[in-house]
């Protein structure tokens, strides 16, 4: 057995120091570009990432951590899971990922508690499983060619089958890892690694018995190569003695989120995730070493967290960040530096402190009214019809507009200049949906690149960042802002748009505002600060502005919570405390608003099921949430909420055109199980992703289906 090499990372961003992969996907499915042109820039990619690896003096080198979309479908397709309806189709991992005209895609949720998405193996008692390895395979000879060994990275299989729900298959899955270690040997593979985060999360002895026996099977396949269970997000807890009874080689624990473990782990190699991957700042080397001295194992190396996928590519795209904040951040190739210095034992300094922070105290919220008394204003107020229809905020954010920002950002058009371009497309938005008929509009968030980042640039205490771009799902990446001080609102931020886009119109226009813990949970936030702490300050800022639009006659204002699950922790024990405060911040946030100002929040893949009683402490008057492409599962459970819902109609995460048939049905299904009387009718999120032709057209069948439903309601 070759020992496992003295530092390396547990994976690498992949969309590319230009988002290269996103233009190259986007190209492809485009009809722009062939598919040779598509793998031609994941080569390149890949072997870039290698050399930089490389060049950085990191022994350890991964391989298969690239994904032309996600690793949890090439997971899927790597053993043969693939439903029988997608295998005809022209392009069938595509047509998983992101649907075809006749099919709908694969559901796709959050990665544990971050804001990556992983499309959902569907796995049923039919799924016959059947190896093609050729992926990792192709990327052990394709590293070796460039001169490097490298170590394949594959979901695990308990992992793999716990996010798809279907443990039970276990015995069949694990054929098909079994025939992988042989053919990882037979390429002569030292080492591989199987990610198991699922293990940080409470597991049932079921599920314990899972890993054990996975575990056992696998090391017991003669001429397998070394074992390397990765773990991270959080502590082992009870997983781990019963990995460590198994013959794997080496376990990844992450020591940012958890602790050291107190078990004596002799016989086994340790990767320490002592780097963090999870944020953007420089590592203490004196906690770092401390916790790799408090590790009792055979062998401890040095790695990051988790992957490397979460945070950008490198500081040195950053020039215009202030330098002692700079003086404080590490993005990836920074992080696997630290990661290289820690194995070298030359990691010595410290890391600037940042500003002091006026810390609030423990939050308070005024009640607003009974949501009767709220309801009978609000009615009186909006005089809306029943099944109101809405949608979330964004319109599609044009070529247009976005050259229009990169040309005030270099100065080659002027502010005022900016802002008209902006009205213009406001007056556009109000105008499409006057034509169509919703009942309830919006200005369409054209000034926004990003529904974080633009409160960022306007609130103390952020910065945005030019090119810190994290891939979010597929081709889409966002740069998260880094929090680092205190928040605070110099000036009104939504107000001027919204009163703007009401001028035009008689139909009433909901203002659109970004809740705080969706804030914090998209931002790097400091890492010495408690986050109950910061999200108040950042709840402190929306509550001014929930305020200034109510006083300039915005009626309907919307703050949206999509992350406010991402955030739960992983392990029960801690989610009834986040739960408060994240509760608390938000109600701190919309509380002061009048009984009259109709107050909505929207949530999207919340996996409603673990936060519904908190969904409901929101005390929204209307929540809309995502529910089309999760095949409307979230209804039953909603249900019980006593205030206005709008389970989406139309799934916008696909280029697909829902037919007016099509979001009828889910209309009646959302009447036959919620009061009439408290239902909206929306898309499932917002706009700004889609073009405006798919989005006239499939807002024109959500308009029909609501008068088919709403005449049938009269007669
Ligand atoms: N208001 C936002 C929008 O419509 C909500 C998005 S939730 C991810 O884009
Ligand atoms: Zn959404």
């Amino acid at each position: 057995m070759s020992s496992f090499p003295k530092s390396t990372v547990l994976g690498y961003p992949r969309i590319g120091p230009r988002r290269e992969l996103k233009r190259a996907l986007e190209s492809y499915w485009g009809g722009r570009s062939p598919r040779v042109e598509l793998d031609r820039v994941g080569a390149e990619l890949r072997a870039l990432t290698w050399r930089r690896l490389a060049e950085l003096g990191l022994e350890g080198l991964p391989s298969n951590t690239f994904s032309l979309y996600d690793q949890v479908l090439d997971t899927a397709v790597l053993l043969g899971a693939v439903p029988a309806r997608y295998r005809d189709a022209e392009d069938p991992y595509f047509a998983m990922a992101r649907g075809t005209e006749g099919l709908a895609p694969l559901r796709m949720t959050k990665w544990f508690d971050t804001n990556y998405h992983y499309i959902v193996p569907e796995i049923g008692p039919d799924t016959v499983f059947k190896l093609d390895a050729s992926k990792p395979l192709g990327e052990v000879r394709e590293a070796r060619g460039l001169g490097h060994e490298t170590r394949p990275v594959v979901v695990g299989p308990v992992t793999f089958l716990l996010l798809g729900s279907a443990l039970d298959r276990l015995g069949d899955v694990l054929g098909c890892y079994e025939e992988l270690l042989t053919a990882l040997a037979a390429e002569g593979v030292a080492w591989v690694q199987f990610d198991e985060p699922a293990l940080v999360g409470d597991r049932t002895p079921e599920e314990l018995a899972a890993v054990r026996t996975a575990y056992e099977r696998l090391g017991a396949v003669s001429g397998r190569p070394s074992l390397f269970v990765a773990s991270y997000f959080g502590d082992l807890g009870e997983s781990l003695p019963v990995l460590a009874g198994t013959p794997v080689e080496a376990i990844g624990i992450d020591l940012v989120r958890g602790s050291a473990p107190v078990a004596d782990l002799t016989g086994k190699t340790v990767v320490a995730g002592v780097v963090s991957g999870r944020d953007v700042w420089r590592t203490s080397p004196g906690r770092a070493l401390a916790a790799l001295g408090a590790v009792r194992a055979s062998r401890v190396v040095v790695s990051t967290s988790c992957s490397l996928l979460h945070v950008p590519y490198t500081i040195d795209d950053e020039p215009s960040l202030e330098p002692a904040l700079r003086g404080r951040l590490a993005f990836a190739e920074e992080k696997v530096a630290e990661v290289v210095a820690l194995a070298g034992a030359d990691f010595r300094g410290s890391v600037p402190a940042g500003p002091s922070v006026a810390l609030p105290g423990p939050v308070t919220f005024d009640e607003r009214g009974p949501y009767e008394v709220r309801a009978a204003a609000q009615a009186a107020h909006l005089r809306l019809p029943a099944l109101p229809t809405t949608t979330i905020g964004s319109f599609p954010q044009t070529g247009e507009l976005r050259a229009a920002r990169a040309a005030v950002a270099s100065g080659a058009l002027s502010q005022t200049g900016y802002e008209r371009r902006v009205e213009e497309e406001i007056e556009r938005v109000i105008r499409v949906q006057e034509r169509l008929g919703l009942d309830v509009l919006v200005h369409g968030e054209p000034e926004r690149n990003d529904m974080v980042q633009y409160f960022a640039e306007h609130l103390d205490g952020f910065a945005v960042t030019r090119n810190g771009w994290v891939q979010s799902y597929g081709s889409r990446c966002t740069r998260p802002p880094i929090l680092h001080g205190d928040v605070s609102r110099p000036e009104p931020i939504t107000v001027r748009w919204a009163t703007y886009a009401q001028s035009l119109t008689d139909k009433p226009v909901k203002g659109m505002l970004t809740g705080p813990v969706t804030i914090v949970a998209w931002s790097f936030v400091r890492d010495d600060l408690p986050l109950r702490d910061v999200v108040f300050q950042v709840a402190a800022a929306v509550r001014e502005e929930v305020r200034d639009l109510e006083s300039a006659g915005v009626s309907i204002i919307q703050v949206d919570e999509p992350a406010l699950r991402e955030l739960l922790p992983l392990r029960r024990a801690a989610q009834a405390d986040y739960l408060e405060w994240a509760v608390a911040a938000y109600r701190r946030a919309t509380s002061g608003a009048a009984d009259r100002t109709q107050i909505h929040t929207h949530l999207c893949y919340s996996d409603a099921d673990q936060i519904l009683a908190a969904i409901d402490g929101l005390d929204a008057d209307v929540t809309t949430i995502e529910s089309a492409r999760s095949g409307a599962r979230i209804l039953s459970e909603v249900s019980s909420f006593g205030r206005g819902l709008g389970p989406g109609v139309y799934d916008i995460h696909s280029p697909r055109v829902p037919g007016a048939a099509e979001v009828e049905g889910l209309l009646r299904r959302t009447v036959g199980v919620l009061p009439v009387e408290r239902v909206w009718v929306n898309p499932d999120c917002g706009l700004k992703t889609r073009t405006y032709e798919e989005v006239e057209a499939s807002l024109a069948n959500v308009v029909e289906a609501t008068r088919r439903v709403r005449a049938e309601l009269q007669a």
